[in-house]
């Protein structure tokens, strides 16, 4: 029997399934409306006249084009408070959009770097977990990002202040300016991540090319690779990426703004699927990107009319499988995906 041979509301579907997102910025959720609400409330100045003329200087070239306007934002970040208020404003949006788990990114060198204390940044975010599983029934997890433009030193500085919050988050990433800054300048401290127990994920192969993806693997040892489209230029590592079950948390929106697929009807998402890729569909940054998960799974099978309703479930469980929870907790999502499946229209 077809299981999904009698959905003919494709988009209803995609909004209403149980899914998980493995690939937000915090800091990219901020609203334009938030970052004024923060820089008043805490007596800020910012450099453009209001809402709509920060939301007008959110036309990206590049990546560096949207980090330069993405830091400037984090700027007004300064309490606990004002990170608890951010990441609420993200888990209520992912309620809307039938998130069931998020595993959320965090940067705190931008915010250690202005003198914001890294314990003010860990426990906001902490507190905001806590309650999003009270009040939304989601899941949540943190993964400390280092930013990859900064140094090694500078990494491992970071790695100490956040030892006495070890049990606050379960891995670490690698993001910011990918190209000329490697993988393997980050060996060191991945090594080291790996001998905490940490999770280990790294950006790559985003506007970095596919070597950085095998790098991220063989020198990081990372579990997932973020972004990691650029994996579609070199066979040999798509092989190894789709008999290893290497997960992939594809942006299709930030891709889009970012210029790597200018144009989303030239995304590799559906080739990598294709292929055996364990991908995920994910937001990435989607306060400067212009949507949240579900404007992603969207706009994403608008562009892309192979995608089907087989697709969506594969999306789905992939984004369970990708997941750092345990085997019990991803067999009860599967089944409410079912659920979702069967109800669906
Ligand atoms: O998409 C991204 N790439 C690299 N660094 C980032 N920091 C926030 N978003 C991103
Ligand atoms: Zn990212």
């Amino acid at each position: 029997m077809d299981r999904f041979a009698h959905i003919t509301d494709l988009p209803a579907l995609l909004r209403t399934m149980p899914k998980a997102e493995l690939h937000v910025h915090i800091e990219g959720t901020l609203e334009p409306e938030l970052i004024f609400a923060l820089a008043e409330r805490n007596g800020i100045t910012l450099k453009y006249d209001g809402v709509e003329a920060l939301r007008a200087a959110y036309a990206f070239t590049d990546l560096q084009s949207f980090l330069d306007i993405y830091y400037a934002g984090a700027s007004v970040l300064l309490k606990e408070e004002d990170f608890f208020d951010m990441a609420m404003a993200y888990f209520r949006r992912a309620a809307d959009d039938h998130i069931v788990h998020a595993e959320l990114f965090f940067d705190p060198q931008t915010h250690t770097a202005r003198g914001v204390d890294i314990g003010v940044v860990i426990r906001g975010l902490s507190r905001a977990l806590d309650t999003a599983r009270q009040d939304f029934g989601i899941s949540g997890a943190l993964i400390l990002c280092f930013l990859r433009h900064l140094s090694e030193e500078d990494a491992f500085a970071t790695l100490e202040q956040a030892l006495p919050y070890r049990q606050h988050f379960i891995g670490v990433g690698l993001d910011s300016s990918e190209q000329g800054n490697p993988p393997e300048k980050f060996a060191r401290v991945f090594a080291r991540c790996r001998e905490l127990g940490l999770h280990l994920v790294a950006h790559a192969g985003e506007e970095g090319p596919a070597s950085y993806v095998r790098d991220a693997l063989d020198l990081l040892h990372v579990e997932r690779i973020d972004h990691g489209v650029r994996s579609i230029d070199d066979a040999d590592l798509m092989h190894r990426l789709a008999t290893k079950r290497v997960p992939l948390t594809v942006c299709p929106l930030s891709n889009q703004k970012l210029q790597v697929y200018p144009d989303l009807r030239d995304h590799s998402l559906a080739k990598l699927l294709a292929a055996g890729l364990c991908v995920t569909i994910n937001s990435d940054d989607p306060a400067y990107f212009g949507g949240y998960l579900n404007t992603n799974f969207l706009a994403t099978f608008e562009a892309l009319p192979e995608l089907r309703a087989n697709h969506a479930w594969q999306l789905a469980a992939n984004s369970f499988e990708a997941s750092f929870v345990d085997a019990a907790t991803r067999t009860r999502w599967l089944a409410q995906l079912g659920e979702a499946f069967d109800r669906a229209a």
